[in-house]
């Protein structure tokens, strides 16, 4: 844990268990809804059974300047996730993750699916909060024998004005 970011260690281990108990939830759910015993995933992701698997990352990707060129230069390389589920949590005004569709094009994920739409077609808490972006990753695809694919993604550098990005991942 870099020396910055000590004070906080109690948030961040807050942060962390809260994303689990999330990614629980939801693999949950998942269950439920693939008609399988309700905990078949989340007790493989038990860390009373030992290490349960969940990486925290902080990403922190410089602007830098206009020399980069588009489609060429990337921030980060396209890869599917190895995990069960990841949730990525973006900020407003960073954007740059694209997703692989099944039809092989690239296509820009919207930090906040809601720009654009005008503020009466949405309510207000959606108006404070950015959704959290959830990705399936190669072990869910694998256990689920491909019923539930896992998305290739890559980041790139926004089109015209690039800025830092920063962005949560678990
Ligand atoms: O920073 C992002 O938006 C994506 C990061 C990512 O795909 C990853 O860490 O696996
Ligand atoms: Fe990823």
């Amino acid at each position: 844990m870099p020396s910055t970011f000590e004070s906080e260690i109690d948030t961040f281990i807050d942060f962390q268990q809260q994303c689990h108990s999330l990614c629980c939830r939801i693999l949950e759910l998942f269950a439920v809804a693939l008609d399988i015993d309700r905990d078949w995933f989340v007790s493989r992701h038990d860390s009373k059974a030992g290490p349960s698997g969940t990486i925290f990352r902080m990403l922190y990707y410089p602007q830098i300047d206009s020399t980069y060129q588009d489609g060429i230069d990337i921030r980060a390389g396209a890869h599917s996730d190895y995990g069960s589920i990841t949730l990525l949590f973006q900020q407003r005004g960073q954007p740059g993750l694209e997703i692989l569709t099944p039809g092989g094009q690239w296509t820009s994920v919207p930090v906040d699916p809601h720009d654009g739409a005008s503020m009466a077609t949405i309510n207000s808490d959606d108006a404070r909060s950015l959704p959290i972006l959830v990705n399936i990753g190669d072990l869910l695809q694998d256990w689920t024998s491909g019923l539930l694919k896992s998305t290739k993604h890559r980041v790139v550098f926004p089109a015209g004005e690039s800025s830092d990005r920063y962005s949560l991942v678990s």
